[in-house]
């Protein structure tokens, strides 16, 4: 019962709904206590021979009066209750999303994306059950459970009423214990079913790769032996949740032949009227549902526990990335000056970045080569505060980045990362995505921008066109360019194109390059790349090896090195020959 505790902010918060509703729930298992009562008294009179038509056509009146009131209320109830529990899972849902979008990488590191689905589904449906359905089988068993104890020891008989009691302790022990195995069950299953969303959602991205691999079958396959494993778990919950009815049944029947057996006994020496005995066997009946209920009860609220648990251990992760340190508001400008000791991701053994120290004056490119994993994104990340370094400080102009507010370093970032992703949308509405305010003739400037004006155009409903899933496919290089007008619409005082022009041809590069310093100038863009033309008019190139600098410098500067930036620029250079040359003799 530790979950009602739990929820007990929600039910203060609610507290006109769920104080009416359990008001008005009390008084439906109050006037549920009457027809017994009536009936009784018609058998005695029947008995008696002194039933009237006008005695019967009364009672029957006073039945229908009672019937139609608690179906009015029970109507009431039911609006209150559930309305309230439908309230909680909404306030969750949105307590969920809002904590979802303000954590780190970290977090989206640690967790996947089907657990978190599975959170925000499940788990919060589950809670909602404890707080609508579990709050009324809490009530309703208590109420007219007591009530009909209450009535049947107090007008009829108390002995009869303790013996039938007497399986009752046998039910509570029963329920209490499979509620235990129960709670076990079901957190595999929910695990379970976790872990089919996160297959289900890796199979949905990748499945092209699966098609290109012809691996349809082995996903095909992989999904089988996981769904059977989500309807096992889910059978072996559903074996206890099946014992609950047969267990209270039988119980009940015990209590039926104890009251028969007893009851007749009772009438025979003349304790108890014949009347007494049916509305006794009747008042039995009706504790059938509460009984129910409380074995229901302990199955909801081990569920709602464990969800509830699940959902909070979400909720209570800090945001490792904060404002603390920040003061004011403030312009984040100035130069870069940056110092990483050393940097390893959280969790990691392995040392990402290794002895950066460098510094680019405001308004002047930065280029970041070096082989594939050296670390050049890893820098990136540092510099936009994605994760905090331990031993280094990087800053931009008298501040550390840890100085400044989080909402001002986010808006002095463009950032187009390596895996860019378009929204479902229409392609000015993605592009404007930083910047929804923005006029037609903003984004088209920042589409000419990034040299994708003319492909947008070529397409039928040109910027009104829908990309991303529902909408049309894109060639690599064209979401690559749509990615780059987004992020150079706000105009950010850094733009970050992190491997940002690989899809796209060395003219279309240097176009957009050449667009970039002339629009851009004064404002500082930092550039990380393969193919060295694209850093090629930086003010300062990084090479990065193994997560340390083992050149810096400018184009010039670095090509009087012998390193291994000469080396590599000569070989592409080289390609580009031999590739052009290929092309002018298929002409
Ligand atoms: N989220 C992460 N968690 C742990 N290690 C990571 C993470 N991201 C990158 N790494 C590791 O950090 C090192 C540097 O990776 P990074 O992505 O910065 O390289 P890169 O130079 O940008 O590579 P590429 O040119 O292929 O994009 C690699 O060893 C990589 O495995």
């Amino acid at each position: 019962m530790k979950v009602f505790k739990d929820l007990w902010w929600f039910f203060k918060q609610e507290k006109m709904a769920y104080g009416l509703g359990v008001v008005i729930l009390a008084f439906v298992s109050f006037f549920t206590l009457v027809p017994p009562l009536i009936v009784g008294v018609i058998v005695d009179h029947i008995v008696e021979e002194t039933l009237t038509r006008n005695l019967l056509l009364m009672w029957v009146g006073v039945l229908l009066v009672i019937g139609l009131l608690t179906y009015g209320l029970r109507y009431v109830w039911r609006i209150m209750i559930f309305g309230a529990s439908i309230r909680l899972a909404r306030l969750l849902r949105n307590q969920l999303y809002e904590h979802f979008t303000n954590m780190s990488h970290r977090f989206y590191q640690r967790h996947r994306t089907g657990d978190l689905m599975a959170h925000a589904t499940n788990d919060i449906r589950a809670v909602q059950m404890t707080a609508g359905q579990g709050v009324l089988t809490l009530v309703d068993s208590l109420t007219m459970g007591g009530f009909v104890i209450i009535t049947m020891a107090a007008t009829i008989s108390w002995q009869l009423t303790l013996i039938c009691l007497i399986p009752m302790p046998f039910m509570a022990y029963l329920t209490s214990y499979y509620g235990t195995l129960l709670h076990k069950r079901f957190h595999h299953a929910q695990s379970a079913f976790s872990e089919l969303n996160n297959n289900v959602q890796e199979s949905v991205t990748g499945v092209r790769v699966a098609k290109t691999f012809g691996q349809e079958q082995d996903e095909v396959e992989r999904f089988k032996t996981k769904s059977k494993e989500v309807v096992d778990k889910n059978v072996a919950v559903a074996k206890i949740d099946a014992l609950f009815d047969p267990t209270i049944s039988l119980i009940v029947g015990i209590s039926y032949f104890l009251a028969v057996v007893f009851g007749a006994r009772f009438v025979i020496t003349g304790d108890l009227t014949l009347g007494q005995l049916t509305s006794f066997t009747l008042y039995l009946g009706l504790l059938i549902w509460p009984m129910l209920a409380f074995g229901w009860l302990f199955n909801i609220v081990e569920r709602g526990r464990a969800s509830y648990d699940r959902i909070y251990s979400l909720l209570s992760v800090k945001q490792d990335i904060t404002d603390e340190k920040a003061s004011s508001e403030q312009q984040v400008t100035g130069n870069l000056q940056v110092t990483i000791h050393q940097f390893s991701y959280p969790g990691s053994e392995e040392r990402a970045l290794l002895n950066i120290d460098f510094k680019l004056e405001e308004g002047k490119t930065l280029g970041i080569v070096g082989k594939t994993g050296s670390g050049k994104s890893t820098l990136i990340r540092l510099l936009q505060r994605e994760y905090d370094i331990e031993d280094g400080s990087i800053s931009i102009g008298e501040r550390t980045l840890q100085q400044y507010r989080l909402d001002d370093l986010k808006a002095t970032f463009g950032h187009v990362p390596q895996d860019h992703f378009l929204f479902s949308a229409t392609i000015a509405d993605n592009v404007a995505f930083a910047k929804p305010s923005a006029t037609i003739s903003e984004i088209i400037a920042s589409c000419k921008l990034a040299s994708i004006h003319e492909d947008i155009l070529s397409f039928k409903d040109g910027y009104e066109t829908v990309v991303g899933e529902r909408g049309v496919t894109l060639s690599g290089g064209q979401k690559q360019r749509i990615s780059i007008a987004r992020a150079i619409l706000p105009e950010p005082n850094v733009l970050i194109l992190d491997d940002s022009l690989s899809a796209v041809d060395a003219k279309t590069e240097e176009r957009i390059l050449h667009s970039l310093r002339k629009n851009r100038a004064g404002k500082t863009t930092i550039i990380t790349a393969h193919r060295l033309s694209a850093i090629k008019h930086a003010d300062l190139i990084l090479v990065l090896d193994k997560g340390e600098i083992i050149q810096q410098g400018t184009h010039e500067e670095l090509m009087k090195e012998r390193g291994w930036y000469r080396k590599m620029y000569e070989h592409q250079q080289l390609e580009e020959l031999v590739e052009q040359g290929g092309q002018q003799d298929e002409a």
